[in-house]
């Protein structure tokens, strides 16, 4: 029996015990306090592991990165430079916020620097070692990889373009008549969640969803599912999967007592189980039968599970993997732009001069426009820079002991690209803290080709990543976020509402981030809009 046709079973949540846990972290500390004392942090050639906070007995720095743990990162960097350590209970950390620092390690040196912690929540417990963003550096990984690359090359995306120019129309004509052409307030964020899914639902397994608040959804399973995912998975996945967000991680006497953060672990396994299940089922039945089904990453993986011995886990993973790591990236940065714009007039004035003067206002923007409208790409890479989704990336992990500049960096550290620094550093980005979409108006350089540039300061942005882990979705998600944002300032101009102030520090989310709620008022910039959106 296939795995989607059956169902995988948890033990039922508990609840969080704090006096137990404090108990707990206390026993595991004195075991790892006891361990600790026996490391030498330095090689035989005496080069030391990098100096930096040192934290509290026990649990190291855990506490400084509860809540913003990039302003942590950054504050240190400023102290002990572009490199330095620091210890979580018994994980070391080494931070780097140099790019030069970053190319030498985490690129030049990517055999050594390229693997992953086996996170006792991400990667034992929701991916169960599957998927690709969590793999260690080894065969598993390069094969899923190659197998994620074939559906995210440039050609594939092309293939997609036209179901992501439908997904903006779409967006931008329910954000039309929901906010009744700008009489009523509205959060885009639902929206730009609802493209940013049935965008990455073309790729997955061909279906869309047409609502994008669960009430409207009646009672259907498909769309409850969509929605759970939209609504409440993220943030789960976003509390669990962090890379420094939880005790259950670096704790490991935690594991052993019941607590919610495990629960919720094992709630997202099991919803992406749940949800991805049924549409592989049904697209296993359809190719059985011959139907002709629509190309897209289900399909590819079940012609070839055979080929690269892929079970029925694999494949349900990867699926799922593509949702955590498509979806809510994009939707992020789509989400911070209307957010962050509203309050900048004469920005959204020179890219709308630039849009009616490519497009016209008789046609909406698309694909092929994209080259002619370099100010509007400027706009979403200076978005990126200024509110990467994830400011502490996917942390990599050495495979082997290194030396760098008189640093030891021992096997088994845990490696993080500080980009809130890089991202700020005035010696590439002047004038760090004002956006200013000008700093990329001579850029023409896609992400993913940027991310190879040979001086790495000429580097667009570190959003997508590092080295050989570097995101392999950076081809769909410019794409997505170009057309997202051209379709928005074809379309409307966008504004807050007066005394109701969008909170642009503020976020959800430990690991990644997206606005809290917000709302904007989105006036049709003419006629035109709902005449050319066929209303
Ligand atoms: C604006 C949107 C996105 C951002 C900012 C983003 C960012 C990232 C980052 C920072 C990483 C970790 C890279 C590293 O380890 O150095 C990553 C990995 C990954 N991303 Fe994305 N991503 C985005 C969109 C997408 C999309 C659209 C997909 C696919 C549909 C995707 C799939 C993945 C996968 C599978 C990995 C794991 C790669 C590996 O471990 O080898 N991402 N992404």
């Amino acid at each position: 029996m296939s795995l989607w046709t059956s169902s995988i079973s948890f033990a039922r949540p508990s609840d969080f015990v704090p006096t137990f846990l404090r108990l707990a972290v206390l026993l595991s500390g004195i075991i790892i306090a006891l361990s600790l004392l026996r490391r030498t942090p330095q090689d035989k050639a005496g080069n030391v592991v990098p100096p930096g906070p040192k934290g509290f007995p026990v649990l190291g720095v855990f506490l400084y990165l509860s809540k913003y743990p990039e302003l942590s990162l950054h504050k240190w960097a400023k102290q002990y430079g572009s490199i330095y350590s620091f210890m979580i209970g018994d994980q070391r950390f080494v931070i780097l916020s140099d790019p030069n620092v970053v190319k030498d390690i985490l690129v030049t040196n990517g055999a050594i620097f390229s693997s992953r912690k086996e996170m006792f929540l991400k990667v034992q417990t929701i991916l169960v070692h599957r998927g690709i963003t969590a793999s260690g550096y080894n065969e598993t990984w390069r094969k899923h990889r190659r197998i994620a690359a074939k559906i995210l090359t440039a050609r594939a995306v092309a293939t997609y373009t036209p179901a992501i120019e439908f997904e903006a129309k779409e967006m931008i004509r329910t954000l039309l008549v929901d906010g009744k052409a700008g009489a009523a307030a509205i959060n885009p964020q639902p929206y730009a969640s609802r493209f940013a899914l049935n965008n990455n639902g073309h790729l997955r397994h061909p279906h869309r969803i047409h609502g994008v608040r669960p009430s409207r959804q009646g009672g259907a399973t498909y769309l409850a599912r969509v929605h759970q995912l939209i609504y409440h998975s993220p943030s789960l996945a976003r509390n669990v999967t962090g890379a420094v967000s939880n005790a259950v991680d670096f704790f490991p006497l935690l594991r052993r007592f019941p607590n919610r953060m495990t629960s919720r672990a094992k709630k997202l396994h099991q919803d992406i189980l749940d949800f991805n299940s049924p549409y592989l089922a049904d697209i296993e039945a359809r190719l059985k039968r011959g139907d002709d089904v629509p190309d897209c990453q289900a399909k590819t993986l079940l012609l070839t599970r055979e080929e690269e011995e892929l079970d029925d886990l694999d494949i349900i993973i990867m699926c799922g993997t593509l949702i955590i790591g498509g979806v809510e990236t994009t939707a992020s940065i789509q989400q911070w732009f209307a957010a962050h714009i509203a309050g900048c007039p004469d920005i959204q004035e020179k890219a709308q001069a630039e849009l009616d003067r490519v497009c016209g206002r008789d046609r909406l923007p698309n694909a092929d426009d994209e080259k002619d409208l370099p100010y509007l790409r400027a706009i979403a890479k200076e978005v990126a820079r200024f509110h990467n989704p994830f400011w502490l990336g996917t942390p990599h992990m050495s495979t082997e002991d290194f030396a760098y500049r008189g640093s030891f960096i021992p096997k088994d550290t845990v490696v993080i690209g500080n980009t809130w620094t890089m991202h700020r550093d005035p010696m590439r980005h002047p004038d760090p803290y004002t956006f200013n979409p000008d700093r990329y108006a001579n850029d023409k350089t896609p992400s993913a080709d940027s991310a190879h540039l040979p001086d790495v300061m000429e580097r667009d942005h570190w959003s997508f990543g590092i080295g050989r882990r570097i995101c392999p979705g950076v081809i769909l998600a410019e794409r997505e976020v170009f057309l997202g944002l051209a379709h928005m300032l074809w379309a409307f101009k966008i504004a807050p509402i007066p005394g109701v102030p969008i909170d642009l520090k503020e976020y959800d989310g430990v690991s990644g981030c997206s606005p809290v709620p917000f709302v904007v008022r989105l006036t049709p910039r003419d006629a035109s809009v709902a005449e050319v959106l066929g209303l």
